[in-house]
């Protein structure tokens, strides 16, 4: 069952450490920057018949900028990180870029931060965002926006990073391209008898204990960041492989179901981990009254809620917030995000979607609430 895993798996995200794509801080790896472009074209391609969309989450900033700087030594000052996260990730992205296009593949810089994640509304701009590059075949290419964070507020591992985009585009699997063949035991740069493990369950308390820092002076998270990332991943059912970067066609062989590096699998499905997300941690801002065809569409056939089907609005809720649907005798079918606020949510009440643009003044999504972000209660 588990090959099949990495091998079932249409939306992926990959993250890369700074120890592997700066080559222990050497500067960047182009050879192995190369290699992984190479393996993203064809997983988003589909050259052995199966298109995937790929999201790389990749590191380095900080490390390529205190190279290009001629710093030899980590600054301790944070706007000093900044200022050379800043310099390197020009490097970084320019790079992705230039290997992606030999091969035929766009690609796009996006750069979050925490408080984009924890945001509803941009939330779910980013969502639509990356949504849209994977539909287009474009690579998004993602770091932390380390110019407007400080110690506080950051995600400061991209291991989070990379675990919270997978909940953010509900993700089939997240690999973690590392300097290491996976998890050990414990960590094998000490201790010579640490054992490796092929497979475990995502969020597993043992793994905790077995996963220590960061190996190197480059690398920020260790593997303890991993194991949690893993378990993070889990809760919107990503399982994670822990694998060597520098592993021959380690992406291509995993898509093809080849077991190589550490295993950890969500225990809960895709679908049934999103659901029940959406139900304990979302408070109602509001609701929508829709007519009988839009609750059989989104009831019965499991569709998304459109404008059209709307008759009334109620509440003052805003974009991305939690709505209840309602049916025309006033029982709530489902709940899901809102596209539109409750101002705009009104004036849209029985209108097609191609109406949004002349009624609103911009073109936004055609749903009112997408399909993706509702849960049907019954
Ligand atoms: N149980 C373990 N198994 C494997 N590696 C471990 C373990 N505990 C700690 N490590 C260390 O974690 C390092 C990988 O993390 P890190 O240096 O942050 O890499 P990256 O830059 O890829 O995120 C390894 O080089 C290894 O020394
Ligand atoms: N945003 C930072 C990444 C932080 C970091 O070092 O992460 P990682 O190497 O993945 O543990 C950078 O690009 O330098």
């Amino acid at each position: 069952m588990s090959s099949r895993v990495l091998q079932d798996a249409r939306r992926i995200v990959v993250k890369v450490g700074s120890s592997l794509v700066t080559n222990e801080g050497r500067g960047l790896d182009e050879g192995a920057i190369e290699e992984w472009s190479r393996q993203l074209a064809a997983l988003v391609h589909g050259d052995d018949g199966i298109r995937r969309e790929v999201i790389m989450v990749s590191s380095g900033a900080v490390a390529e900028g205190m190279k290009r700087l001629g710093w030899a030594t980590r600054p301790k000052e944070i706007h000093e990180l900044q200022a050379a996260a800043a310099v390197g990730q020009m490097g970084l992205v320019q790079m992705y870029e230039t290997k992606l296009r030999t091969y035929n593949v766009g690609s796009a810089q996006v750069l979050l931060t925490h408080a984009d994640l924890a945001d509803r509304e941009r939330y779910l701009n980013a969502r639509s965002t990356l949504l849209t590059l994977l539909q287009l075949g474009v690579v998004p290419v993602i770091n932390e926006n380390d110019t407007v964070v400080n110690d506080e507020i950051k995600f400061g591992d991209n291991d989070t990073l990379g675990a919270l985009v997978a909940n953010l585009v509900d993700a089939d699997a997240l690999i973690i391209l590392t300097d290491q063949k996976g998890l050990y035991t414990a960590d094998p740069r000490s201790n010579p008898h640490a054992q490796f493990v092929h497979e475990a369950q995502a969020g597993d308390v043992a793994l905790e204990a077995m996963a220590g820092g960061a190996g190197s002076s480059i690398g920020k998270g260790g593997m303890l960041t991993k194991i949690l990332a893993a378990k993070r991943a889990a809760g919107s059912g990503a399982s994670t492989v822990i694998a060597w970067g520098r592993e021959h066609a380690v992406l291509l062989r995993l898509a093809r179901g080849e077991s190589i590096g550490t295993l950890l699998v969500a225990p809960t499905h895709k679908n049934q981990a999103r659901k029940q997300w959406m139900m304990d941690h979302l408070q109602l801002h509001g609701a929508v009254t829709i007519d009988a065809g839009a609750a059989l569409k989104v009831r019965d056939e499991g569709k998304s809620l459109l404008p059209v089907g709307m008759v009334a609005v109620e509440g003052d809720f805003s974009r991305g917030d939690v709505i209840a649907v309602r049916d025309a005798q006033g029982v709530e079918i489902a709940r899901g995000l809102a596209n539109y606020s409750s101002s705009e949510a009104r004036l849209l009440c029985r209108h097609a979607s191609s109406e949004v643009e002349q009624l609103l003044g911009y073109r936004g999504e055609p749903e009112m609430v997408h399909r993706d972000n509702m849960v049907v209660l019954h």
